[in-house]
This record gives structure tokens, C-alpha cells and sequence, in this order.
């Protein structure tokens, strides 16, 4: 079985960053302090502009091609609106939000009524968009905004049922269409609101899963350095020792501490001392296999998991990383200094004994510590 990769995991991010690249053209308004569902929200009611737009410019287009005096005339009157939707843009640019979700939905109920009154009446069944718009209205809106949520949804169903039962007279063109015509015309609007349907969910499902990884990662992922925390560093160990389990082979699991790092904070300050710690996760990194795994599980103490080694494997990779540690000193304030590390070492050949085999690291550790530090030291 090939070895599980932990490249990838072991950076955090910055959330806005991740979304603009992801969503340039959606994320107008996001913040980074923006809570998971409020960046959804924003994005969705963005998304919804490009809808609008969209919608009215391909259904213009189509009202040429028809060349029906009825449809073209209904599309010019969307005209104006489809003009407007820019500003729910600015609206949110400029972070009045709740004032933007009004705006999206108002307008496009007011594109639909235009539509309406500007030729299709009611024979085109362009009104079953007030049924989109009450579907759509509680994903844009927050729970906590439901008054909003409940005069939208109301509004745009009774909208749909008062022209479904009322009927809007279509401007008398439209009875010009031949009957092929006015049926696609009827498919055409029922068909383009179950497609915007799909696709809002489907960015909706996009975007909850964006927010469940970087949750996710935010759990997992150390702060300060970036590299997983104990808690990935267990489940890597927990699959590492049942993949042992399954198909045989060994482990090593390494446990390492920076020498003498008070000094580094007593002479050169806190915020050195943290910086020091990125440069050593940085350049432990840089030693390992991509199927290797180090993880920050505490203060100043680091553990490797370095699958389907063996001892003379990975005394191979430690020393390498301990020299690439004295070849790469690091800098602070124009000062350099070098930070050496003391490595335990042991083997899991049994996965039964792995939180032993890990505490037997540890005390391997503090024998290279004794020993003189800057060494590695094997539990027997
Ligand atoms: N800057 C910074 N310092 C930390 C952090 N966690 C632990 N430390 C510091 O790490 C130092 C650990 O000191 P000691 O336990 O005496 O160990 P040491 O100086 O590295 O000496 P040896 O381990 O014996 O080589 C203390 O000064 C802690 O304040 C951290 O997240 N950031």
C-alpha cells in the first residue's frame, strides 16, 4: 500500500486569501473575521448577481432570435433592473449586507413582475421565478434575520399563486407564437429555474465544504508553525499502527527538543523564540519524505513518524535533518545563531506497543540531551 502523504496538511492558510482565489469574483464583501456562514451568505448573494444578469442577457438573447415583438419587449423592460444589480455588488463591497440581500431578492422580483407586465403575462409562465425566490430566500438570509426570511418567502408565494390563478394577459403578440414556440417558451422558464436551483446548490455545497476543511485544518494544524498538532500527529499514529497491523512491516516514531531554547528567548526575546520555532518546523520539513510526518506537540517539542522505516532508515533521515540545523542557522534582527535539536529514536514493530515504543522515544530523547545534545540517541 503506498504510504499516506501529509503534504498539503501542514500549512494554514489565511482564510480570506483561500476564498478570493478560490471565489474572486463571488467573495465582494468577505472579511477574514467573518464567520463561516456569513462568508457563505455574502458569496451566495453575489452569485446571485452574476444569476440575474446572466439570465436576462441569454433570454434577450433568445427574444431576438424568436424575433417576437411580444418577448422582445418584455426583455428590454429587465433592462433597467439587470442594470442596477451591480450595486448589490457595492452594497456588500461596502459591507452593508443585510441591505444587499434585500436588494438581490427585491430586484429579482422586480425583473420577474417586469417580465410579466412587459409582454409575457402570465402565458410564458416566467412567474414560476417567484417560486425560485422563495426557495432561494432562507439560504441567503441568517437564521436570526427570519422576519426578513418570512415577509420574503410569503411575498414570493403569494406573487406565484396570484398570477398562477389570477393570469396576467400577455401582450397580444405573444399569441403570434406558434404553438411549438410558446410551449418551449413554457420549458425554458421551468428548465432555467431548476438550473440557477442546482447551481446555487451546488455552490452552497462548495462552499460548506470549503468552511468544514478549513475547520478541520484549524483543528488539526498547529498556530504558531503551521505543522500538525498532536492531535493529527494521534490519527496519523492510530493509521500508521493499523496499517502495521494489517500488512506487517515497522515504524519509527521520533521525539525531538530544541538545546538550550531559553536562551534564545532570554537573549533575543519572546517573539524570537517563536520565530525560532517556525525556522526549525521549516527545515524539518524540508528533510522528510512526503510520506513523513513531524508535528509541533508541544512548547518546544516536536515528534516524527516516519512509516515503513526501519532504525538504520531513519538514523539515516534524523542526522540528516541535525545537519541540515547546523548548516542552517537561524536569524533574527540581523543576528544569526545555530539551534540544534536532541532526537530520541524507536522502533514499532508491534502495534500494540506504540504509546510505549513513543514514551521510549522520548526517553531516548533526554539521554542525547544528557549525553551533550545535538546528537541522536535510539531506544533499545
Ligand atoms: N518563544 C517561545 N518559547 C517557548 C514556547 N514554548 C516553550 N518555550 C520556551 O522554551 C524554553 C524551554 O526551556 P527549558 O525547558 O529550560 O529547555 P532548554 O532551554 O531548551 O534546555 P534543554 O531542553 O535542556 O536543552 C522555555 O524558555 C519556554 O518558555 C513557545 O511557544 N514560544
Amino acid at each position: 500500500m503506498k504510504p499516506t502523504s501529509f503534504d498539503g496538511m501542514t500549512k494554514a492558510p489565511h482564510r480570506t486569501a483561500q476564498l478570493t482565489a478560490r471565489w474572486r469574483w463571488l467573495s465582494f464583501g468577505v472579511r477574514a473575521e467573518d464567520t463561516a456562514t456569513q462568508v457563505r451568505k455574502i458569496v451566495q448573494v453575489n452569485a446571485g448577481v452574476w444569476l440575474l444578469i446572466g439570465t436576462v442577457l441569454i433570454f434577450n438573447a433568445l427574444f431576438w432570435l424568436i424575433g417576437n415583438e411580444a418577448l422582445i419587449q418584455s426583455g428590454l423592460w429587465q433592462w433597467p433592473v439587470m442594470l442596477a444589480a451591480p450595486t448589490v455588488w457595492w452594497l456588500n463591497a461596502r459591507r452593508h449586507l443585510h441591505a444587499a440581500r434585500w436588494l438581490m431578492i427585491l430586484l429579482a422580483m422586480v425583473d420577474c413582475l417586469l417580465a410579466v407586465a412587459g409582454g409575457q403575462g402570465t402565458a410564458s409562465t416566467v412567474h414560476v421565478y417567484f417560486l425560485l425566490f422563495a426557495v432561494m430566500t432562507p439560504t441567503l438570509f441568517a437564521v436570526e434575520e427570519w422576519p426578513a426570511t418570512l415577509i420574503l418567502v410569503v411575498t414570493n408565494l403569494g406573487m406565484f399563486l396570484a398570477l398562477q390563478f389570477g393570469h396576467w394577459p400577455a401582450h397580444p403578440a405573444f399569441a403570434l407564437l406558434d404553438a411549438h414556440t410558446q410551449a418551449m417558451m413554457i420549458q425554458s422558464m421551468v428548465v432555467s429555474c431548476v438550473l440557477i436551483l442546482i447551481l446555487m446548490t451546488m455552490l452552497t455545497e462548495i462552499a460548506a465544504a470549503d468552511n468544514e476543511n478549513r475547520l478541520i485544518r484549524l483543528a488539526e494544524t498547529d498556530p504558531l508553525t503551521g505543522l500538525p498538532n498532536r492531535r493529527q500527529f494521534r490519527q496519523a499514529l492510530e493509521a500508521e499502527g493499523s496499517r502495521m497491523a494489517r500488512e506487517g512491516g515497522s515504524f519509527v516514531l521520533g521525539v525531538f527538543d530544541l538545546d538550550h531554547f531559553k536562551r534564545v528567548n532570554d537573549e533575543w526575546g519572546h517573539d524570537a523564540g517563536d520565530q525560532a520555532l517556525v525556522h526549525i518546523g521549516h527545515v524539518v520539513q524540508g528533510q522528510l519524505r512526503a510520506y513523513d510526518l513531524v508535528a509541533r506537540t508541544g512548547g518546544e517539542e516536536f515528534v516524527l513518524l516516519l512509516p515503513h522505516t526501519d532504525l538504520a532508515e531513519a538514523r539515516l533521515v534524523v542526522e540528516r535533518i541535525r545537519q541540515a540545523l547546523e548548516k542552517d542557522p537561524f536569524t533574527y534582527s540581523g543576528q544569526a545563531r545555530v539551534i540544534t535539536v536532541s532526537i530520541g529514536l524507536a522502533l514499532v514493530s508491534d502495534a500494540a506497543t506504540m504509546d510505549q515504543r513513543l514514551r521510549q522515544a522520548d526517553e531516548a530523547m533526554y539521554q542525547a540531551k544528557h549525553e551533550g545534545r545535538n546528537r541522536v540517541c535510539c531506544a533499545p
